[in-house]
């Protein structure tokens, strides 16, 4: 098991980049916490981002969300997805999160925009308390960090003159 966060960033970030969180409501006790723990990091780290929250109704749903997101017409520069499954009697949980990880995994290369993956696979409501509303492993203050070092280098990667060309040359529709 994981035992401690990333650290967080040494600089607080000025950029002003849009963060859009998707978030499934089941299990809301602890998706509510993934929410308020990822708001309050990016609140710390990003002060000067945009950060906008959509929610459905469960994991299954996020992916389409997504999607819907990354079409609109002010795309963001990360969408952060949370989300808890919580293992049940039947293969439906591993189900979904398999479909939900391969979905955003395919998202995130199609659209060349980072998309932090926190749908969280747990066994029971010990290690969702430990995830979601605990603070050594709170894995929506982790999903805020990732975003922020993904936003950083694609910023980086986008006004370096060689690696914009190379992203160009490999991603033509992002150009
Ligand atoms: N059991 C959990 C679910 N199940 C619902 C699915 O995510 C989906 O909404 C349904 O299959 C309709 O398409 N969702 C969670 O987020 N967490 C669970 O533990
Ligand atoms: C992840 C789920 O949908 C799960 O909670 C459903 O429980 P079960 O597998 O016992 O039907």
């Amino acid at each position: 098991m994981s035992t401690a966060l990333p650290p967080r960033p040494r600089n607080i970030s000025n950029s002003k980049a849009r963060i859009s969180i998707v978030a499934s409501k089941y299990n809301e006790e602890f998706t509510d916490a993934l929410v308020e723990n990822a708001k309050d990091e990016l609140a710390a780290i990003m002060p000067h981002a945009r950060v906008d929250v959509v929610r459905v109704p469960g994991a299954f749903e996020i992916p389409v969300a997504c999607a819907a997101v990354l079409a609109g017409e002010e795309k963001p520069q990360a969408v952060i997805a949370l989300g808890l499954i919580i293992r049940g009697k039947t293969q439906h949980g591993d189900l979904v999160a398999e479909s939900v990880s391969t979905s955003l995994q395919e998202m995130a290369v199609k659209h060349v925009t980072p998309v932090i993956h926190e749908v969280l696979l747990v066994e029971d409501e010990k290690q969702a308390y430990a995830r979601c509303i605990g603070s050594q492993l709170n894995r929506g203050r982790e999903a805020a960090r990732a975003a922020e070092s993904m936003v950083e280098l694609f910023s980086k990667l986008k006004h370096d003159p060689d690696s914009k060309k190379k992203l160009n040359r490999q991603f033509p529709s992002n150009a």
